[in-house]
């Protein structure tokens, strides 16, 4: 049986890393509009996997997403792989150009892109098109597709060129992200482990939540990790969403679950009256080792 994917729509920056993971694995791709319904799908066993990006290099973490993954499903992740974040500004050339029949940006009403996207770009859409209004959608590829369905408006998409291809519009401007090096880390989130590849560096995923009144809390959980000599690769604060001031830590541990030492970590953490919980633990890839 093929496995079933659920993802952004295609042209999507998730699109791509996809098919970078998969390679020439038989697979079925579901795509989706908004991120809600790629977790759904999952959650509906319509697919085996959703794949989710959860941060990158000029944005951080993708807080829609990460919320997503915490208090909303309960599905393990199973891989996490890293993939380039490459931006072009897409429209119709001929609907921009001035009398001289050069480009002119300064024609552009309106941009479309995810708001992941549209962060990575600020400088150079201040720089290049002050008057622009920005317009935030669920992906990328579904900007590009309302550029393509509305000509004549003076609109324009941030997205990938695999999106400028399929729609049959123009990369006005490539690679133009602020910042070079832009990469995005993506998670495969599903039931079932991820075993089309091997990685031999494996990661751990938990969420701690703190008891209240025990000052020093927080730094007896990470001397837990660090008289153990356990690497952490991610520490990250985000609100319970239960109270004002209320926080849980998402950790990223450099260590497979079921490594010597980590147990005893864990279980020293909830001693302190700590809640663990654990999101996952699974193979990471980098990009070489997927190209
Ligand atoms: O909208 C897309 O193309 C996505 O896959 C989400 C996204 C947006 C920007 C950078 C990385 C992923």
């Amino acid at each position: 049986m093929n496995t079933s994917i659920a993802l952004l729509p295609a042209g999507s920056v998730s699109d791509e890393a996809a098919k970078k993971l998969f390679g020439n694995e038989k697979v079925t791709w579901n795509h989706h509009r908004l991120i809600a319904d790629v977790f759904l799908s999952t959650v509906n066993n319509v697919s085996q996997y959703s794949i989710i990006p959860i941060e990158n290099t000029i944005e951080g973490s993708v807080s829609l997403h990460m919320d997503w993954l915490v208090h909303e499903v309960d599905l393990p992740i199973q891989a996490e792989w890293v993939y380039p974040s490459i931006q072009n500004l897409i429209g119709r050339r001929s609907e921009l150009t001035g009398a001289d029949g050069e480009l002119d940006l300064s024609k552009i009403k309106k941009v479309f892109s995810h708001p992941v996207a549209i962060a990575q770009c600020l400088q150079f859409l201040r720089a290049e098109m002050p008057q622009a209004e920005k317009e935030t959608v669920g992906s990328t590829s579904e900007g590009v597709r309302i550029v393509r369905d509305n000509p004549e408006n003076g609109w324009a998409a941030i997205g990938t060129a695999t999106a400028a291809a399929n729609q049959q519009l123009d990369v006005l401007a490539s690679e133009i992200t602020d910042h070079n090096n832009n990469f995005t880390r993506f998670l495969l989130v599903g039931n079932e482990p991820f075993t089309a590849r091997e990685s031999a560096t494996r990661k751990t995923s938990i969420l701690i939540t703190l008891p209240d009144d025990f000052p020093g809390a927080l730094h007896r959980v990470l001397s837990a990790f660090a008289w153990r000599k356990i690497n952490l690769s991610k520490i990250e604060s985000r609100p319970t969403k239960r109270q004002l001031g209320t926080y849980y830590f998402y950790i990223d541990i450099d260590m497979a679950l079921d490594t010597v030492l980590l147990p005893s970590a864990l279980e020293e953490i909830e001693a302190l009256g700590c809640q663990v919980r654990i999101l996952g633990s699974y193979p990471s890839f980098t990009y070489e080792q997927l190209s």
